[in-house]
């Protein structure tokens, strides 16, 4: 069948950005650039999943929802964004519809679910880039074609905060002469406060050429930090040249290079609103909250201007910059470095707290839900939850157990921090006893 060319219509979106047609015998077809609405001719490209990928070959029909992509790189296939050729108000809806849809799936009937928090072009502070050395010597920076292996230059970004955008020249013409990197590697570029934060990961050893060239590359762009990492080693520092730092809450963070941080300034804002308004109005004194995947601490020191907070991480660099800032802040933190798959908080564990805040990685939750739902329906369970989820896919799973232990769900705001691409992220709160008829 592959190879094959069909009309389809589409019928929706999928979870991936792609448009989604049915074969006569109702297998699902996935065609990347197609909108709801449209007939299209595409050629197969063998299986996905239950269904079958297709490649895009006309827009019979197109949908009065299509709109010119703003950034060239779009058609080329670049796969940093997925549906930069929808209209604003079909993509907004969309978003806030897949937080809805994964509620819905966990059980909760009719969710209030809120508008989406929005976040700009251009602002995107955080990014993981690939980089190949090319025939001639030259290297490729960019993000990976859609569904390929192949790397894009980003020659042009919509995206990207301008001012990681503008290092991406500079950063090329250091590569170029770079030995470290034979073949292939990455960069995690991190815009901390005081500039960008590198992390170069390479498929060779860094000798003392490659160091005096990267000590230079940070001096001449003003870059804090760089650091290198060999294959899968951990990095080490190449060149810094002044603290990598950033503050959170009035709490000034030393991250770990290549440390989680959130997509954009104004999701990380979105996502912080969210939560504290989460957070019962009133909280006795000696209230605590529990911050489960804590990082380095961008939700805890917010929640530490409301009540004393317990951070809990499992990533022993991250977790160590987060209780080496709040020791110097003196914030009203404590951090515990956990493997929350291996060893999640245990029901009586939880009980001590007044508000269970987590936000785990795009696999949810599982073993530390597995805990609320041993616990059982009667037992003292924290009255709040505040869930921040990267991943519809396992809010659904993860708000389910919630619900069955006995949590109404109060609020969900989505937070659209990854422009353009069919991710969201959201922020679900839920209440138990007492709390949920406060
Ligand atoms: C989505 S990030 C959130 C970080 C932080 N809350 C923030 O907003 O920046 C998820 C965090 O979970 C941590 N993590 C992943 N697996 C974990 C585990 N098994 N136990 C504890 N922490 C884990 C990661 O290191 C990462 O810091």
């Amino acid at each position: 069948m592959s190879g094959e060319g069909v009309e389809l219509a589409i019928v929706r979106l999928g979870a991936a950005g792609d448009g989604v047609a049915a074969l006569p015998d109702g297998t699902p077809v996935f065609v990347a650039g197609a909108l709801p609405g449209e007939r299209v001719r595409a050629r197969l490209a063998g299986r996905r999943g239950e269904g079958l990928a297709a490649r895009l070959e006309a827009v019979l029909a197109p949908s009065p929802e299509r709109v010119a992509p703003p950034c060239p790189l779009f058609r080329a296939g670049c796969g940093g964004c997925a549906l930069q050729h929808w209209a604003d108000a079909p993509y907004a809806a969309f978003k806030r519809a897949r937080v809805a849809e994964a509620l819905r799936r966990a059980g909760f009937a009719d969710p209030a679910v809120a508008e989406p928090a929005r976040t700009p072009p251009r602002s995107r502070r955080r990014a993981d880039l690939a980089l190949r050395r090319a025939a001639d010597g030259s290297v490729v920076v960019g993000f990976h074609a859609r569904a390929s292996a192949a790397v894009l230059d980003l020659a042009a970004c919509e995206i990207l905060d301008s001012r990681l955008f503008a290092l991406l020249d500079p950063l090329r013409a250091a590569l170029r002469g770079l030995a470290a990197l034979r073949r292939e590697g990455s960069a995690i570029v991190n815009l901390l406060d005081g500039g960008p934060d590198l992390l170069l990961r390479t498929d060779a050893p860094l000798g003392p050429a490659d160091r005096a060239a990267l000590a230079a590359f940070a001096q001449a762009q003003a870059i804090p930090r760089i650091a290198h990492a060999h294959g899968a080693a951990a990095p080490e520092t190449a060149a810094q040249l002044a603290p990598a730092t950033i503050r959170f809450a009035g709490v000034t963070v030393a991250p770990p290079p290549g440390a989680f941080l959130q997509a954009s300034r104004e999701g990380e804002a979105a996502i912080v609103a969210a939560v504290l308004a989460g957070l019962p109005e009133r909280l006795p004194p000696r209230a605590c909250i529990a911050d489960l995947y804590a990082g380095v601490g961008t939700l805890t020191f917010p929640l530490a201007t409301r009540a004393r907070t317990v951070a809990f991480e499992g990533a022993a660099e991250a977790e160590a910059a987060l209780a080496a800032a709040a020791r110097r802040a003196g914030a009203r933190v404590e951090s515990r470095r956990r493997d929350l798959a291996r060893q999640p908080l245990t029901p009586a564990e939880l009980a001590r707290f007044a508000v269970l805040v987590l936000d785990p990685p795009h696999a949810g939750a599982a073993a530390q839900m597995a805990q609320i739902a041993r616990a059982g329906s009667g037992a003292a369970l924290p009255p709040r939850v505040v869930y921040v989820s990267c991943n519809p896919a396992a809010l659904a799973r993860d708000a389910a157990v919630l619900r069955r232990a006995g949590y109404a769900l109060l609020s969900a705001t989505p937070v659209d921090q990854f422009l353009w691409s069919a991710e969201v992220e959201a922020v679900a709160v839920f209440a138990r006893g007492r709390d949920r008829r406060a």
